[in-house]
C-alpha cells in the first residue's frame, strides 16, 4: 500500500510547473532539485484556445528542454479525468496532454494548496510583516487570498511534514459588528440571501462595499474598477473609496482572525492573492490588526499570531517548485490527481 513517503511520490525531472489563473498562466521548468526554476513569460489565458496550445507555444517551443513531468495548480475542484477551470474556458485533459505534449506524469493540485506550499517555504525576503506576533515554528499556518475570488487554505505540520489543507473557506458567513456595518450590510449584494466573506473580500467584493457606501451616503460612485477604488482610497481623493478600503481591511482582519482561531495558526496568517500586495499601506494602519485581534475571549492568543503579506510575485509557482524539489517534505495527496503515461 503506498504511503506518503513512498518514493513513488517524486516525479522525474525536468518538471514543468504551472500556476493557471482565470486571467494569467505562469510557467517555469525545474531541471533538477537544486537548480533555480527557468521562468517563461506570463501568458494571458484568453490568448490561447487550450492549455495544451499555451504550453506548446509559450513554453515548449521556446526551449530545448523537454519536461518529463508537469505539476499544475488550478482554481477549482479536481475531479475525474476532465478538469474544468473556474473563471476560464480551459479544460485540462491529463491523458490527452500526456499523449500530445510528451509528459510521463502529470499532477494537478488546487491553486490555494500551492499558495499554502509557498507559505511553508518562502523566506522573510518575500514576506511583509503586518503588526506584532512571531512565527511559532512547526505550528499551523493559514493562507487567505483575496483576488478574483477569496481563496483559503490551512497548513498543518505533523510528523516533520507540511500538510496543506485546501477547502472552501472563502465562503464562510460574515456578519455586521459595528453601527456602520448594520447600515451597510442590508445594502451589500448577497449570494442566495447571505453575505459570504467572498461577497466582500475580492475584487468584486471591494466594488460591492464601495457601491453600498455610495448608496448609504447618497453620493454617485466615481471609481469603476477595484484598482480605481484602491488608488482613490490610498491617495484619499474619493471619500467613499477611502471608507471602502478601510472596511475591506477591517473585514479581512476579522475573517483572517476567525481562520487563525479555526487552525490555531500560531505559525502565522499569510495574505496571498493579487489585492493584498496592492493595499499594504492600508493593511499597515491599525484597523486590520485591531480587527484580527478583536476575538474575545481569545484576543491574547491572536495578539501573538503574526500576519504577513506574501510579496513574492509568483508565490504559487514558488510553492510548486518547493514541492517538486522535495515532495517528501509535504503531505500532498496524489490520489485521483496524478496521471501517468
Ligand atoms: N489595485 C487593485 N486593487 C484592488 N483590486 C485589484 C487591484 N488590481 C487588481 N484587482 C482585482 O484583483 C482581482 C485579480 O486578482 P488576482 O491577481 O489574485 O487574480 P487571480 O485570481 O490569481 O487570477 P489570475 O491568476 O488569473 O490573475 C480582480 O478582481 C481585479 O479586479
Amino acid at each position: 500500500m503506498p504511503t506518503l513517503h513512498d518514493t513513488d511520490n517524486s516525479m522525474a525531472f525536468p518538471i514543468l510547473i504551472g500556476d493557471i489563473g482565470g486571467t494569467n498562466a505562469r510557467f517555469a521548468i525545474l531541471m533538477d532539485a537544486n537548480a533555480e526554476p527557468k521562468q517563461f513569460p506570463i501568458l494571458a489565458t484568453a490568448d490561447f484556445p487550450t492549455i495544451d496550445e499555451a504550453i506548446q507555444t509559450g513554453v515548449l517551443d521556446k526551449t530545448s528542454l523537454q519536461p518529463r513531468s508537469a505539476i499544475l495548480a488550478v482554481a477549482g475542484p479536481i475531479k475525474g479525468d476532465l478538469i474544468d477551470l473556474t473563471n476560464s474556458d480551459w479544460v485540462i485533459e491529463p491523458h490527452a496532454m500526456i499523449r500530445g505534449l510528451g509528459f510521463e506524469t502529470i499532477m494537478v493540485i488546487n491553486d490555494f494548496e500551492a499558495q499554502a506550499l509557498a507559505a511553508a517555504s518562502l523566506g522573510p525576503e518575500h514576506l511583509e510583516k503586518i503588526g506584532g506576533g512571531e512565527i511559532r515554528p512547526g505550528a499551523s499556518r493559514v493562507v487567505v487570498g483575496p483576488g478574483t475570488g477569496l481563496g483559503v487554505a490551512g497548513l498543518v505540520h505533523a510528523r516533520h511534514t507540511w500538510f496543506p489543507v485546501p477547502g472552501e473557506g472563502g465562503h464562510i458567513d460574515i456578519g455586521p459588528r459595528t453601527q456602520r456595518d448594520y447600515e451597510l450590510f442590508p445594502l451589500y449584494e448577497p449570494i442566495e440571501g447571505r453575505i459570504s466573506a467572498e461577497q466582500l473580500l475580492c475584487g468584486r467584493g471591494l466594488m460591492n462595499i464601495y457601491h453600498a457606501i455610495a448608496e448609504a451616503n447618497g453620493t454617485e460612485p466615481v471609481a469603476t474598477t477595484p484598482s480605481e477604488v484602491t488608488s482613490h482610497g490610498l491617495d484619499r481623493s474619493d471619500p467613499a473609496a477611502v471608507e471602502a478600503i478601510e472596511l475591506f481591511v477591517t473585514y479581512l482582519g476579522r475573517v483572517a482572525g476567525d481562520l487563525a482561531m479555526v487552525f490555531m495558526a500560531r505559525g502565522g496568517v499569510f495574505l496571498a492573492g493579487g489585492i493584498a500586495q496592492k493595499i499594504i499601506p492600508a493593511l499597515n494602519e491599525p484597523r486590520f490588526r485591531a480587527a484580527f485581534e478583536d476575538k474575545a475571549p481569545h484576543s491574547a492568543i491572536l495578539r501573538t499570531i503574526p500576519t504577513f503579506v506574501i510579496t513574492h510575485p509568483l508565490a504559487a509557482l514558488s510553492g510548486l517548485a518547493a514541492y517538486a524539489r522535495t515532495p517528501a517534505r509535504f503531505g500532498v495527496s496524489t490520489q485521483g490527481r496524478r496521471w501517468k503515461a
